[in-house]
């Protein structure tokens, strides 16, 4: 039977059925034939019925759904989380009709969910949601909440050093808005923009786990416009288009804040916006059941104000992944994040995805580098306090948002502690922006201390037993606990005395639910029991009794641990609401904390890996001493040193670069190191470089290398081609370009062409400083024609038949590639290598065929080239009536005659002999 008709089938009926969840094929286990709805239904168990009802609620979710200490998982979801999980796929039923199933303990699902959410699925939880045994009929379930890419709050899913973004999107014909919000921390921003790559722009930059779109718009062309441009987005969600509207969104976001109206966000005019805020706000309250306190901000995101650069552009310097394998470990993050927390380390990825615009904030941050970067003791001293300071943010969100236990208080309460030494450790320095952080890491001396006293150094995990309240908090509470353990000793009294006054030695006092405390006593000694015990049952190798001594104890300490946990699980509830009053409190501490850390990495690797101070400041000058790939120049292995190199571009004379040399020379690493320096001088880092001199700019473009987009269902030429458009539409005189082999995905003469007009209208319209590598050497004329373009080179030597890379970049322009040189390097068969010279000495020799393209040589058939010479009387009488040829071919006739009259080179001889087997054949 097809799992959809069975559970459609549930959904359409109700029949109360065997209990037994195991058993869910009909009781007679015949096998119910298609369409046969009600017997279908009768073939369920309440469980499975209960199952399926669930289900259909959340059909497009991996249901968990819970027994006992498992989560089950069955039908399709259960086929796929197996697959996804690695685990069994077994199935319940007899009888033909299997249901799949598969299942996870409770205790460790949470990277199972890591998992299932990693592959862009979402997943329901389903629990008990009350006592089994508590009413009528099968226990009641409920899903408590959806977890999604862009939805989680567990610790152990979510990545410590990642933010975590949802990002809901919404436009119309004005424009589009979109809406980032992370359900850990409550962070909340909105933004409008122009077109869909604006908007990709803008959300590229904390790189979002989801997209939630309008319902019916997953497959519109504007979803996949944004989709193209995010690639790292794993998952696109679909909400209610009521959701999105702005007036009812509006509505929604003012009710949530308590606010009149959104001017205080910045959004008052901007309807896209709040329409992608509104969305966003009611999915995260949907999907995990919450009114969602913590979130009690929402700002407005302007583009204007911080160094834009696409995804493409961050993917092609390789700032926050490696294009190898997408990790950290080759990225310009993976050199620079020496952060000590999870705060810092999520700050310094937003600092170097979107570096800053202003310069008073640029060198705010400089200023402190400097500071800490000279100070290696303070540096020690604040990275010993940072170590003891936890997730502030997302230890706050959590308990805000209800989610926490007493770990997170006590996590939270150790942290509040650090801070007040950390805030005056900075209070010490001198840049500004140092000093600045102390305010906000001295503002919660009351919650730490509170927190210190309330709660125990190692609380247990689950609340509901307590035994996290630290003793001498809370008087009662104190009283109950003294109670309770105390009865517990009475009744070990009461044991040994009745056990003296009995003789009975095996006697025993036990506990169970239905009699509470009773005396036990095996039957071979019940002629020992005395007149006062009241006999309550009989088992089968004992009798068990009570009397009222041990009933009035067992009310005292039953009731005192019952009432202890319920004071202390109020006694929580007191303390995560003052955490959720002193949330914005800790909020600001948390953004300190992370300024600190990140500030404090930056200074590390300036001090570590010898980085200096750059210059910023508005002009339009580019100026690099000695500068060094950050990333390649720490990849390199022992024994190998990166060659620092100059580059200097400057508005007057030297706006555009045009960069040749062999492959494999370093055209792109010095490009990218250009790129790479502008960016960490603007995100406020220390360089590599012996001095920079960085006017500061407004956007980096990159074009660099084949981006291979097939799966986006463009050619790699045309993805070529959109990107350098872009370029040439956006870019303005502050912006900074690299253009690394600009029309290779072309014709040579098409790809010639295309480069050299991009170069010109750079140069003549937009006046941007532009690094331009290329292979066609022709494009050193342009520095001829264009007085702010200048010819660098990579340079090489040739010793030995080998070509030795010397990676400095001189003045001039290349004057070969060696391309077949490295083509043997990379392991080329020697044969090819040498056919390769032979072509390649022919087209330099600039001949041009018929048609005016270069000549290449073709290897003619021996063979066929006898019989061809042959039959034209080449080499004496024709051995066959010679073929007319056409008039062109005459002449190729008569110099192949000459050819071997005149002895010219064996190459020209069987160049024309090809060629005159081509016609002939
Ligand atoms: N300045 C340098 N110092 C040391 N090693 C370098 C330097 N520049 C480049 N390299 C090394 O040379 C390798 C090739 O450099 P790169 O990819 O920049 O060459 P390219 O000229 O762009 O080549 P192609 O034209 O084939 O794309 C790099 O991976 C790096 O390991």
């Amino acid at each position: 039977m097809a799992v959809t008709q069975q559970m459609k089938a549930a959904k359409a009926a109700a029949v109360e059925l065997p209990v037994d969840p195991t058993q869910d094929v009909a009781p007679d286990g015949e096998k119910a034939s298609e369409g046969s709805g009600a017997r279908e239904i009768a073939s369920l168990t309440p469980m499975m019925r209960q199952y399926l009802e669930v289900k259909a609620l959340h059909p497009d979710t991996v249901l968990f759904f819970r027994l006992g200490d498992f989560y089950e998982m069955f039908f399709e979801d259960a086929v796929k989380a197996s697959e996804i999980l690695q685990i069994t796929l077994t199935a319940r039923a007899k009888g033909a009709d299997k249901v799949p199933m598969c299942g996870i303990p409770y205790h460790s699902s949470r990277r199972y969910i890591a998992r299932l959410i990693g592959e862009g699925l979402k997943v329901a939880i389903c629990e008990q949601v009350e006592e089994a045994g508590s009413g009528p009929g099968i226990v009641r379930r409920e899903v408590t909440r959806v977890i999604t890419p862009g939805m989680v709050l567990d610790e152990e899913v979510l990545e410590p050093r990642d933010s975590n973004f949802l990002a809901a999107v919404y436009w119309n014909e004005k424009g589009f808005g979109g809406a980032l919000l992370e359900a850990s921390t409550g962070e909340f921003l909105a933004m409008e923009a122009g077109s869909a790559a604006e908007l990709a722009e803008s959300l590229s930059r904390v790189e979002p786990r989801e997209l939630l779109v309008p319902a019916g718009q997953r497959n519109s062309a504007e979803v996949a416009q944004l989709c193209s441009r995010l690639p790292r987005v794993p998952a696109v969600a679909e909400g209610e288009v009521a959701a999105f509207e702005p007036a009812r969104a509006a509505g929604y976001l003012r009710s949530h804040f308590a606010v009149q109206s959104l001017s205080a966000f910045g959004l008052d005019d901007a309807p896209l916006a709040t329409g992608a805020a509104g969305a966003a706000l009611r999915y995260l309250k949907d999907t995990q059941k919450t009114p969602a306190a913590h979130v009690d901000r929402l700002s407005r995101q302007e583009r204007s104000g911080s160094l834009l650069m696409d995804e493409s552009s961050r993917a092609n310097l390789e700032v926050l992944r490696s294009q190898r394998d997408g990790g950290r470990k080759g990225s310009l993050l993976g050199v620079l994040d020496r952060t000590v927390t999870s705060l810092g380390a999520r700050k310094l990825a937003r600092w170097l995805a979107s570096p800053l615009g202003s310069l008073p904030e640029i060198h705010a941050r400089l200023d402190s580098v400097e500071e800490l970067s000279a100070k290696s003791v303070w540096r020690e001293e604040l990275t010993g306090i940072l170590k003891e300071v936890a997730d502030l943010e997302r230890l706050t969100g959590r308990l805000s948002l209800g989610a926490g236990n007493a770990r997170d208080l006590r996590a939270l309460g150790v942290s509040l502690a650090q801070l007040p030494r950390l805030g005056a450790a900075l209070a010490r320095c001198q840049a500004s922006l140092l000093q600045s952080l102390a305010g906000p890491l001295t503002a919660l001396p009351e919650l730490a201390n509170l927190l210190a006293r309330s709660v125990v150094d190692e609380p247990p995990v689950a609340l509901k037993e307590g035994g996290f309240i630290r003793q001498g908090y809370h008087a009662e509470l104190d009283r109950l606990v003294e109670l309770s353990t105390s009865g517990k000793d009475v009744l070990l009294k009461i044991e040994a005395r009745e056990k003296e006054r009995t003789g009975i030695g095996s006697l025993k006092i036990r506990y169970n639910k239905v009699f509470g405390y009773y005396l036990e006593v095996t039957k071979s000694n019940l002629h020992l029991v005395p007149a006062d015990y009241i006999r309550k049952q009989t088992t089968v190798g004992a009798e068990r009794f009570v009397t009222p001594e041990l009933k009035e104890h067992e009310e005292q300490v039953l009731t005192a641990e019952e009432r202890r946990c319920a004071l202390e699980l109020q006694l929580f509830e007191e303390l995560r609401a003052k955490v959720a009053q002193a949330a914005p409190r800790i909020r600001s501490a948390a953004e300190a904390v992370a300024t600190a850390d990140a500030l404090l990495s930056f200074a590390r690797c300036a001090s570590e890996y010898g980085y200096t101070r750059p210059e910023v400041d508005a002009s339009e000058v580019l100026s690099i001493t000695a500068g060094r790939h950050p990333v390649v120049e720490r990849m390199l292995g022992a024994g190998e040193s990166f060659v620092p190199n100059d580059v200097r571009m400057d508005p007057e004379d030297a706006q555009l670069l045009v960069i040749t040399g062999p492959n494999m020379a370093g055209k792109s690493t010095v490009m990218r190191q250009v790129a790479l320096t502008a960016l960490m001088a603007q995100a406020g880092s220390f360089v590599p470089a012996k001095a920079a001199r960085i006017g500061l700019c407004d956007r980096i473009f990159t074009r660099v290398g084949a981006a291979d987009n097939l799966a986006r269902g463009q050619s790699t030429f045309m993805v070529e081609m959109t990107e350098t458009s872009h370029i040439l539409h956006h870019a303005t005189n502050k912006s900074l370009i690299i253009l690394d082999e600009i029309g290779r995905g072309t014709s040579t003469f098409d790809g010639l062409s295309i480069a050299w007009a991009v170069a010109e209208h750079l140069h003549d319209h937009v006046s941007a400083r532009t690094l331009f590598a290329t292979h066609y050497h022709e494009l050193v004329d342009l520095a001829r024609e264009r007085s702010k373009v200048k010819n660098l080179c990579i340079a090489v030597k040739e010793q030995g038949g080998k070509v030795i890379f010397l990676r400095k970049l001189i003045p001039g322009g290349a004057s070969r590639s060696y391309g077949i040189e490295v083509a043997k390097l990379a392991g080329l068969p020697s044969e090819v290598v040498g056919r390769a010279r032979e072509l390649l000495q022919n087209l330099e020799s600039g001949e041009l065929d018929d048609a005016g393209r270069p000549r290449v040589a073709v290897r003619p058939n021996p063979k066929k080239a006898a019989v061809a010479a042959g039959q034209l009387g080449l080499f004496g009488e024709p051995v066959a009536p010679a073929p007319t040829l056409p008039a062109s071919h005459q002449k190729a006739l008569e110099v192949l005659k000459s050819a071997a009259i005149n002895n010219l080179t064996p190459l020209d001889a069987l160049n024309l002999l090809a060629k005159l087997q081509r016609e002939l054949e």
